[in-house]
């Protein structure tokens, strides 16, 4: 059996500030999952902090691309060093965030190794690019866009290993029937399940097919993206921007067990729960509870 090992990301690079003057509270996510005791409780080995730089967007303005760009594109490789050494041995890496943009260390790490896929649970597609918009900036709503390999060189082409992960291999679940960039995606042939798609099939069903078709392809293997605000707010409010209409718990427990628990699946990332708007601290109980199930041996 593989060795579960936990790493700390917590970067909030990829975020805006949630009130000016002030920083993005995902960074302290890890801090109370891990409150929550989820190392013992994941039987888990500790895998260390991998420490991020600090915030400071500068003289940033709208129209400057991506900021806290020259940070994000400093901290990736150094996330993906260590997500790479434990893929390498064996291990089943479960980083927590932190900003979607720490998705960017584990595509790095699994593109340096071969070819691997993602699967995405996430509330929103996160396929922002200059080619759909002007208002490129936020790099935890681009971060798709980014390891497919839109974008500005500096955060796509690490390492010369631009895409990350090819639009065939992306499968998105969770985004909500009204997403911005459907049509796109479409068009594009990278295949999602929106909310309304998961509950018409049934989520062990789309976890089924995402499963044959990632374990059909010519892949390596797979990762699992998890943020936090696939979930409905109802349940998971304490996400930078909450969007009715989510999953329910049983329903992303449903979609994530299967997934984690293939032999292919590389390890996962969970990202976007913000301490900072939880002042019980709710957020933090349910996502431990639910990654102990998805995890957990039968
Ligand atoms: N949970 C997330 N992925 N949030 C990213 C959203 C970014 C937000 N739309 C922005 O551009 O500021």
């Amino acid at each position: 059996m593989r060795r579960t090992v936990l790493i700390d990301a917590p970067s909030n690079l990829g975020l805006r500030p949630p009130v000016p003057g002030t920083v993005p509270g995902c960074c302290k996510l890890a801090g109370a999952l891990r409150e929550q005791r989820l190392l013992e409780r994941l039987g888990a080995q500790e895998g260390g902090v991998v420490v991020p730089p600090r915030y400071d967007r500068g003289p940033w303005r709208d129209g400057d691309g991506v900021f806290n760009a020259a940070a994000i594109a400093g901290y990736t490789p150094r996330l993906a060093d260590r997500i790479e050494k434990h893929v390498r041995a064996g291990d089943f890496p479960v980083v927590l965030g932190g900003d979607c943009s720490i998705q960017l260390g584990a595509a790095l790490a699994l593109r340096r190794i071969g070819r691997y896929g993602v699967a995405a649970l996430d509330g929103s597609a996160d396929f922002r690019h200059p080619g759909n918009s002007t208002r490129v900036g936020a790099a935890a709503g681009e971060e798709l866009a980014l390891a497919t390999g839109r974008g500005q060189q500096d955060l796509t082409d690490l390492e010369g290993l631009r895409p990350y992960v090819r639009d065939e291999d992306v499968r998105l679940i969770g985004i909500r029937d009204d997403d911005e960039y459907r049509a796109e995606l479409a068009e594009l042939k990278i295949p999602v399940t929106t909310v309304g798609e998961v509950r018409r099939q049934g989520a062990g069903e789309v976890a089924h097919r995402c499963l044959a078709s990632l374990e059909a392809h010519a892949l390596n293997g797979f990762w699992v993206h998890f943020d936090a605000d696939v979930l409905d707010p109802t349940v998971m409010p304490a996400v930078d921007s909450p969007d009715p209409d989510g999953l329910t718990v049983e329903e992303a427990h449903d979609v994530l067990r299967p997934l984690v628990r293939s032999p292919r699946c590389a390890g996962l990332n969970v990202t976007v729960y913000d301490p900072d708007l939880d002042q019980e601290g709710e957020g933090a109980v349910l996502l431990a509870g639910l990654l102990e199930s998805a995890l957990a041996q039968p």
